[in-house]
């Protein structure tokens, strides 16, 4: 029987214990204020105050209010944390991304649909690490180049189309997109139309993308709901998932396949599924866990690449039929490089820096990730006298930060010239990739392989096509909207244009590219 004088010595060290633990919370949480919000109301907080759609620009002019550029909701127990300025997000994400590169799991995207895995939402561990590291090695700033071919081959696919079919230019991107992207991952090479391997996997996203936008599922707020059987009134969202995860399977098994039979046949396709499996396995296959985490990755290459890609190209295109200037000072540059006698190649990117400005500005001007994808900290943490709690979400504002006036003044404006002086890409404006593709150690791994294909593709247009206004039957021009479609990934409304070779000249370079 302990005596009665350990028994004391027990009580005074869990008095310490309680004691020290009460202090460290105080002083590490309760005793510093959470960043700046707007008053919380009882039990439910700030939950009134999340915003669904719009949310870059709502936040924006919330944190203007408050008169800080980080700003903090807390909805019953769920801290929200907003960085309006890029210093607030180099400040945590990058300088600090040891604790602030984990994501949130969603009970609808991550569980019920199973796309955890994929590297977007994976969490911050072993899987996410080797997956980077897979990434890392195909699409470096280095290796991303060896696909450059490729890339060129597809935008020569998409003048001739534009040629053919100008009308359908939103579906002849988005086949550009895909085929680009099967291609590297898989080696496969797409059909010009309908190819059922792109087809595949622009089913297989759709589900996906509408579960990421938030407020589409009651289940991401309330995770019990998970347990409802699949019959119950209300709980259709399961049926979705079902639906959503079988083409996802199919996403994830089927191109892989492909590639490995024809890998066994004795073919060494050209992609960075046979890379992969040559560095991180024996050539044609690896260990179940390295071959997994391959599986995810290549599928994440499809999943995170396609819909961001398409987005800046319809900005683009957008921004083409508002700007007439715009693009005749570009095709004065195309002329003067090339002399109209051929189509663009990646040696041209030195000598052409207004092309390369208007991509800048489309990434821009229509951030595609307006609010970006939700970063979420291990540990709790100081900032300028403020506490941040461990688990809480936290997104840089890339919108608020591409349109911040001091850094990119009249930010409204689609102006290219922006990035110029002297004829050169003026180095002392700040690139929008910097922010457009995210931050720390979550920053986007496909950013270089999105710079090559945007640059070659806009390029190869603009040195063919005069894209204007849509010109209706009473042979009026008609303005196109300039919204965005609702959705945490922004894409402009679809809207019409007028895409015109510039000459029979130009059309004879496509046919002779094509042929
Ligand atoms: C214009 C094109 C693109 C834009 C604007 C874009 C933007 C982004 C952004 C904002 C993020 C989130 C970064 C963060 O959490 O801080 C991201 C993540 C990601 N992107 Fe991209 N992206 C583009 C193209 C691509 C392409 C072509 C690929 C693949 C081939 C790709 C693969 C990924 C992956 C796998 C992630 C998740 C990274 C992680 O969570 O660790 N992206 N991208």
């Amino acid at each position: 029987m302990p005596s009665t004088a350990l028994l004391d010595a027990l009580a005074a060290a869990a008095a310490i214990a309680i004691l020290a633990a009460w202090l460290f919370r105080r002083q590490h949480s309760s005793r510093l204020p959470l960043p700046p919000g707007p008053p919380r109301l009882p039990i439910l907080g700030n939950a009134l105050d999340v915003v669904a759609n719009g949310a870059s620009q709502a936040y924006l002019k919330m944190g203007q209010k408050l008169g800080s550029d980080i700003i903090c909701l807390d909805a019953m127990g769920m801290h929200l944390v907003i960085l309006n300025s890029r210093e607030a997000a180099t400040d945590l994400l990058e300088k600090r991304s040891t604790i602030y590169s984990d994501r949130p799991w969603m009970t609808m995207i991550c569980e019920l649909i199973g796309l955890g895995w994929s590297l977007p939402l994976a969490p911050y561990g072993d899987d996410w690490k080797l997956s980077r590291k897979m990434f890392h090695h195909e699409l470096n700033l280095g290796t991303a180049e060896k696909f450059r071919d490729m890339e060129r081959t597809e935008a020569h696919v998409l003048l001739y189309k534009l040629l053919h079919r100008p009308e359908e230019f939103l579906g002849h991107i988005r086949h550009l997109v895909g085929a680009t992207i099967v291609r590297m991952a898989y080696g496969i090479d797409a059909q010009p139309e309908d190819d059922p391997y792109v087809r595949l996997a622009e089913d297989a996203i759709q589900g996906p993308s509408q579960a990421a936008t938030p407020g589409t599922y009651l289940v991401d707020t309330w995770p019990i709901l998970k347990h409802l059987p699949s019959w119950f009134p209300g709980a259709g969202f399961k049926r979705d998932a079902v639906e959503f995860r079988r083409l996802i399977d199919t996403l994830l098994n089927t191109p892989y396949e492909n590639m490995q039979d024809r890998m066994r046949k004795g073919e060494t396709p050209d992609c960075a599924a046979s890379s992969l499996l040559e560095v991180f396995g024996d050539g044609i296959s690896a260990d179940a866990n390295t071959e997994r985490v391959l599986k995810n990755t290549l599928a994440s290459m499809y999943i995170a690449g396609t819909d961001t890609s398409v987005s800046t190209l319809s900005t683009f295109f957008l921004a083409m039929v508002l700007n007439p200037e715009v693009q005749a000072k570009a095709q004065m540059e195309l002329d003067a490089v090339s002399g109209g006698h051929r189509l663009p190649v990646f040696t041209d990117q030195v000598s052409m820096p207004y092309i390369t400005a208007i991509m800048m500005e489309s990434l821009r001007w229509k951030p595609v990730v307006p609010l970006n994808l939700p970063h979420m900290s291990t540990e709790g943490g100081i900032y300028r006298g403020y506490y941040i709690p461990k688990g809480s979400i936290v997104c840089s504002n890339d919108w608020a930060i591409l349109h911040d006036e001091r850094v990119y003044p009249n930010p409204s404006a689609f102006d290219p010239d922006r990035f110029m002086k002297d004829g050169a890409i003026n180095a002392e404006v700040p690139h929008p990739e910097t922010a457009a593709f995210g931050f720390g150690r979550r920053i986007c791994p496909g950013r270089y392989m999105a710079h090559d294909m945007l640059w070659i593709t806009i390029a190869s247009v603009l040195a063919i096509f005069t894209i204007s206004k849509e010109v209706n039957d009473a042979g009026e021009e008609v303005m196109p909207e300039t919204c965005s479609l609702p959705g945490f990934l922004s894409h402009p409304k679809p809207f019409k244009c007028t895409i015109k070779p510039r000459s029979q000249s130009h059309v004879a370079l496509v046919e002779d590219a094509t042929n």
